[in-house]
């Protein structure tokens, strides 16, 4: 059985637009979170929707021993919990409610008792208890996007992908949904890749990042290995530079754009 995931000659792409084309990534083991970074519309969301089952792809996907592209949308949902980037709706279903339709598609095997002890855990994780009896219309934009991580989270899954889980949320909450989401795949020994435009974030947190620039993958690895001046300017067109802070952790700190036909 091979641990992980695993990615291999994958294409995907739109009508009129390749995305991705004959990309394999190096296996991803379980435990790990891995940023998926690049510059806007190189394709990271669209990569996720692939994986996920929400768009057409051909190649080898693999997750443990399960061959994932061979799985029938339902099938891959008892897998794989998908964040989008757009948040929840904002519908009159109180957030305990949508967490729980969430859960009760992918696990007919648990009972009413076992999923609401489920989704308690998982409210007490996010620490958003106070939020589960509010309807998702009177939530703001930081709370629906936890709200939505709690549904991904209560799925149980052995591979997580979360589109920009943080774009909503205030410095606090980011550091929470991290620390959350790093305890949640340590414990399942889960995978999750994740979308994300704050590089210092990925460089303090990930454990390994893709970096993805219009020639595709551009590098993968230990993010501190792998966020360079170079590779910064080369996937985002900027002169950037790469410091350490009192704590001796790298930190990016971009200057200027140097070339905008980068993006
Ligand atoms: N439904 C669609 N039909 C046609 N083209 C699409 C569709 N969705 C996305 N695209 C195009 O595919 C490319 C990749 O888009 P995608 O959303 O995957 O990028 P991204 O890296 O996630 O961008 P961002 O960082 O801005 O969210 C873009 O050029 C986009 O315009």
């Amino acid at each position: 059985m091979s641990a992980g995931f695993t990615l291999n000659h994958f294409s995907t792409g739109y009508r009129k637009r390749r995305i991705f084309e004959q990309l394999s990534l190096p296996t991803l083991p379980p435990g790990s979170l891995v940023a998926v970074l690049g510059p806007n519309a190189v394709g990271k969301s669209t990569l996720l929707k692939a994986i996920a089952g929400l768009q057409p792809f051909s190649g080898r996907m693999q997750l443990n021993d399960i061959d994932l592209a061979t799985l029938s949308g339902a099938a891959r949902m008892r897998h794989v919990g998908y964040l989008p980037q757009t948040l929840p709706q904002a519908t009159t279903l109180v957030a305990y409610e949508a967490v729980l339709s969430a859960c009760r598609a992918v696990r007919p095997d648990l009972s009413r008792t076992e999923i609401d002890a489920l989704i308690e855990r998982v409210f007490d994780a996010l620490a958003i208890r106070s939020l589960a009896l509010r309807p998702l219309s009177e939530l703001s934009g930081g709370q629906r996007q936890m709200v939505g991580l709690a549904q991904a989270i209560a799925r149980q899954p052995a591979l997580f992908l979360l589109d920009e889980p943080t774009s909503a949320l205030d410095l606090r909450w980011q550091l929470a949904l991290i620390d959350t989401v790093r305890a949640v795949i340590a414990e399942r020994q889960a995978v999750c890749l994740m979308a994300i435009h704050d590089i210092n974030l990925a460089l303090r947190f990930c454990d390994q990042v893709l970096l993805f620039g219009n020639g595709g993958l551009l590098a993968a690895g230990d993010p501190q290995d792998v966020i360079t001046p170079d590779v910064l300017r080369a996937a985002y067109g900027v002169e950037a530079r790469v410091e350490h802070c009192s704590l001796g952790r790298p930190v990016v700190l971009s200057d200027r754009v140097s070339d905008l036909s980068a993006n």
